[in-house]
């Protein structure tokens, strides 16, 4: 059957994308998901992501790993679904939508950011040098220095598949502080099995765990190999965060249509 796309990225994190309303691609399976997703044999992206009806709310964001798999809540592919629902008829001043880790507000201002609200942190496991916490995905996350010449592809991958989370896997992003709440992100992604340019659920992550937070309101700017995003949160106390927003440009690349 014919599988007409779209090809979104946001700060370099590259989704299929394809409108499911009609539900024409209710059984794509694990190979199909993985084949359009090679760089080489299919058409290349990070990851896959249909867009669904929803019965409560504006539609629900299925989201595929390259590798195939169902995956949890992908940062930078919300804020490209809003993109492309904005793009193709779904016009609104602000979206609701359901994910993987349940719903999201989001909406696009008048400079084309999206913005997009995650859900509360309600828990953050602290070690000597990383920490572990979930913002819709799992992630490490280990400041230090260095980011820019490191070997994510190897270090990542040896994290991720260590004996503490080969099970599971994890996201694992490698962090520099390079001035007042400003932050430079590295992520080797679960699923992808690679760095990406940019990981949103990874740099949300990443600045939740800004070493110099404060109680309240913060803000903090993000540098990717894939270009800049801003989180915006209210710390509670070391455990809990909440009014969480991931924001950045999400575009539109090209489109096209395949047999599967
Ligand atoms: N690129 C995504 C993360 C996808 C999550 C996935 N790699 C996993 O945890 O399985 C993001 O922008 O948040």
């Amino acid at each position: 059957m014919q599988f007409d796309f779209l090809k979104y990225q946001g700060t370099g994190n590259d989704f299929i994308i394809a409108d499911n309303r009609k539900q024409l691609y209710n059984e794509l399976s694990t190979e199909t998901v993985r084949h359009l997703c090679d760089r080489k044999f299919g058409i290349g992206a990070d990851g896959l992501i249909l867009l669904n009806n929803s019965i409560t709310h504006d539609f629900e964001m299925q989201y595929f790993n390259a590798d195939g798999n169902i995956g949890s809540m992908c940062g930078n592919g919300g804020r490209c679904i809003v993109q492309f629902a904005h793009d193709n008829g779904i016009v609104k001043d602000s979206y609701v939508f359901e994910a993987a880790d349940g719903l999201h507000e989001a909406n696009i201002t008048q400079q084309k950011i999206v913005q997009l609200k995650m859900n509360p942190v309600n828990a953050v496991q602290y070690f000597n040098d990383y920490s572990v916490l979930n913002t819709g995905s799992p992630h490490y996350v280990s400041y230090g220095v260095g980011v820019k010449n490191k070997d994510v592809f190897a270090e990542g991958k040896a994290i991720r598949y260590n004996e503490t989370f080969s099970k599971e896997g994890i996201n694992v992003n490698f962090v520099e502080v390079m001035g007042a709440n400003n932050i430079f992100v590295r992520t080797y992604e679960r699923g992808v099995e690679n760095e990406t340019a940019s990981c949103g659920t990874g740099v949300t992550a990443a600045a939740l765990m800004y070493p110099q937070n404060s109680i309240g309101a913060n803000n903090i700017q993000i540098n990717t190999i894939g270009g800049n995003l801003n989180v915006t949160f209210n710390k509670i106390n070391d455990q809990q965060f909440d009014n969480i927003y991931l924001c950045g440009p999400a575009s539109f690349v090209f489109k096209g249509s395949i047999q599967i």
